[in-house]
């Protein structure tokens, strides 16, 4: 059976991109983390867009695994902020993967924005890079309001800050969210679900 190589170091967005794989059912293709591969070395991510780094990250993965591979880059853009922390989110308080430094930092800066004003987007760009080296990118976008206080314990990063505009999200949080409610509304769901035909055509 073929394989496909999903290579994120970040655990809960791993967890959330076999998640919405699984739920795809995409048959005859295996999925497999970096755990399942030798250690190779972190590429920084050093692209002006996320669908640059997305890049970046899944063709390091077929360099060095010979597999397919699946990456994301995703972020939160802030109207407030115009578009920022963007591709830097990981990164926003100057510690990588800091979720909460993140948050409190980004907090702080829009303290003062009033309600009408703080809209933002979760940005999700999907590559799928094959050995033959064909490419494949796709985004997926999710509009909300940035919240004054975080809410929630599900997923991961900016979620307890990220209200959906969505109507069946009834207000809460996007770690309020029920992983497969979040998944059928978030930019990675909608990322995703544009890979799906391609996704099918490995298993070919
Ligand atoms: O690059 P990899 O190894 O995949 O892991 P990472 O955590 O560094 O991932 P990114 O470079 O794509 O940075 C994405 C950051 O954006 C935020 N983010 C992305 N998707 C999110 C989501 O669904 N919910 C909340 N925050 C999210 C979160 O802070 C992430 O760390
Ligand atoms: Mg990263």
């Amino acid at each position: 059976m073929p394989k496909l190589l999903v290579a994120s170091r970040n655990a809960k967005k791993l967890v959330e991109l076999q998640r919405v794989l699984d739920a795809a059912g995409i048959d005859g293709i295996e999925v497999i983390g970096l755990d399942a591969v030798d250690e190779y070395p972190e590429v920084p991510e050093t692209g002006a867009t996320f669908e640059d780094n997305a890049l970046i990250k899944a063709v390091a993965g077929v360099e060095a695994t010979g597999l397919a591979c699946l990456a994301d880059d995703s972020g939160l853009s802030v109207d407030a902020l115009n578009g920022m922390p963007g591709v830097l989110s990981a990164r926003w308080s100057g510690r990588h993967g800091d979720d909460q430094a993140n948050n409190d930092l980004l907090l702080a800066q829009i303290s003062d924005v009033p309600d009408d004003r703080r809209g933002a987007a979760f940005v999700s760009a999907c590559a799928l890079v094959v050995p033959s080296g064909e490419r494949t990118v796709v985004r997926g976008e999710w509009r909300g309001t940035i919240l004054r206080e975080p809410r929630g314990a599900n997923g991961f990063g900016y979620d307890p800050l990220f209200a959906p505009d969505d109507a069946v999200a009834q207000g809460r949080s996007s770690a309020e969210l029920p992983a497969e409610e979040k998944d059928a509304l978030s930019h990675r769901g909608a990322a995703l679900a544009r890979l799906v035909p391609t996704l099918r055509s490995l298993a070919d």
